[in-house]
C-alpha cells in the first residue's frame, strides 16, 4: 500500500494512496470524471513502478501537475490554483449577490464545489430564521420578498422616491444584521462559507468584514430581460420547484428595478458584477478574482497540508 504523508499544526499523518480522493481534486479542475479516474490510476501506477511506499502530500502534487502540465495545461493551471486555496491558512468567505433569479444558488453551489468548500447557505435561509424571532409587526418588510417589500413599509416614502427600491433596502438592511452573524461565526471558527442571496447587496454588510482579504463579493447580472425571465421558467420547471412562476412574472418589473440597483451599488463599492451567462464562464471569474486577493504566498499554510 502507497501512504501519503501530510502535515497538520506541525504534526504528521499518513493515510492510504486513494485514486478516488485524488480524481476528485481532479474534476474539480474540471478533468472529466472518467479520464480523472484513468489519470489517478496512472498516477498510482507511476508510484508503484518507482517503488514509492510513502509520499509527502507535496511531492505527490508536484508528480500530479507535472503530469497534467503535460496532458492538459488548462486543467494543470486550475488545478494549482484549486491546491493553493485549499492550502490557506485563513477561511474563505464567499458572497454572491443577485436579484432573483440570477443563479446565485446555483453558481453557489457550484463554487463551493469546486474550491471543496463544505459550507454554503442561502440568505433565504437566514431571513426565514430571523421572521421566527421578531413579529410581523415590528418588521413588516422582513415578512415580504426582496421585491414586494414596498407593500409593508410602514410610513410611504416620498413620491419622488422610488417605493420598490425603499422597500428592498430595508428588507435587505435587515436580514444583513444576520448575514454578518453568519460571516463573523466563520471567521471566528475558521470555517470557509458560499453566501448567497438577494440579501448580498455591496454597501449593506459591514465594511469592516466586507473589506477582508479572505472575504470575497460578487454580483451576479443577466443584462438580457428574456434571459432572466426564461431562469424563472427553467427553475420552476424543476420537479422539487414548489415557488410558482406567476408570482415571478407579476413582480418581475420589481425584481429587474432590484437588478438595476445591485449594478448600482457594486459600482459604488467597487464589487466585481459577473453576466451570468455560461456557468462555466461565471465560475473561472469568481475563482480567477479570489485567487488575486486570497492565496498569495503569504497566506498559504507554512506547513505542509
Ligand atoms: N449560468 C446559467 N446558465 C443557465 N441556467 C442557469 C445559469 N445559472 C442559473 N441557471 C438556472 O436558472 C434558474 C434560476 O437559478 P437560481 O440559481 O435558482 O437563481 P437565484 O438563486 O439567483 O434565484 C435555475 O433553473 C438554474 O438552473
Ligand atoms: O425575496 C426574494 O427576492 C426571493 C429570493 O429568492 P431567490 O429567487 O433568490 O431564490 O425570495 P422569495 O420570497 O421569492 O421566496
Amino acid at each position: 500500500m502507497i501512504m501519503v504523508e501530510g502535515e497538520v499544526s506541525g504534526k504528521k499523518y499518513r493515510e492510504p494512496f486513494s485514486k478516488g480522493v485524488l480524481a476528485r481534486s481532479l474534476t474539480r479542475a474540471e478533468m472529466d470524471p472518467n479520464k480523472a479516474y484513468t489519470f489517478a490510476s496512472q498516477i498510482e501506477a507511476h508510484l508503484r513502478k518507482e517503488g514509492i511506499k510513502v509520499i509527502s502530500l507535496d511531492d505527490l502534487v508536484g508528480i500530479v501537475r507535472a503530469r497534467l502540465k503535460e496532458e492538459n495545461e488548462e486543467v494543470a493551471e486550475k488545478y494549482g490554483l484549486w491546491k493553493r486555496i485549499r492550502t490557506c491558512k485563513e477561511p474563505l468567505i464567499i458572497l454572491i449577490g443577485g436579484a432573483s433569479g440570477v443563479g446565485t444558488s446555483s453558481i453557489a453551489f457550484e463554487v463551493a464545489n469546486r474550491l471543496g468548500i463544505r459550507n454554503m447557505t442561502s440568505t433565504d435561509i437566514i431571513r426565514e430564521v430571523m421572521r421566527k424571532m421578531v413579529s410581523k409587526e415590528l418588521l413588516p418588510t422582513l415578512f415580504e420578498s426582496s421585491y414586494t417589500a414596498y407593500k409593508s413599509l410602514r410610513i410611504p416614502p416620498s413620491p419622488e422616491l422610488d417605493e420598490v427600491i425603499i422597500g428592498f433596502r430595508d428588507h435587505v438592511d435587515t436580514v444583513s444584521v444576520g448575514v454578518e452573524a453568519v460571516i463573523e461565526r466563520a471567521l471566528k471558527e475558521g470555517v470557509s462559507i458560499v453566501i448567497e442571496g438577494v440579501h448580498i447587496v455591496p454597501g449593506f454588510i459591514n465594511e469592516e468584514l466586507v473589506s477582508k482579504h479572505n472575504v470575497a463579493m460578487f454580483v451576479l447580472t443577466l443584462q438580457d430581460e428574456e434571459v432572466h425571465k426564461g431562469r424563472f421558467y427553467s427553475r420552476c420547471r424543476q420537479l422539487w420547484a414548489r415557488r410558482p412562476l406567476k408570482r415571478y412574472m407579476n413582480y418581475f418589473g420589481a425584481i429587474r428595478k432590484t437588478h438595476k440597483y445591485f449594478e448600482n451599488q457594486a459600482q459604488k463599492y467597487d464589487i466585481p458584477v459577473i453576466e451570468n451567462i455560461d456557468v462555466t464562464t461565471t465560475i473561472d471569474c469568481i475563482i480567477e478574482t479570489i485567487t488575486k486577493t486570497y492565496g498569495r504566498e503569504e497566506d498559504v499554510r507554512e506547513t505542509k497540508s
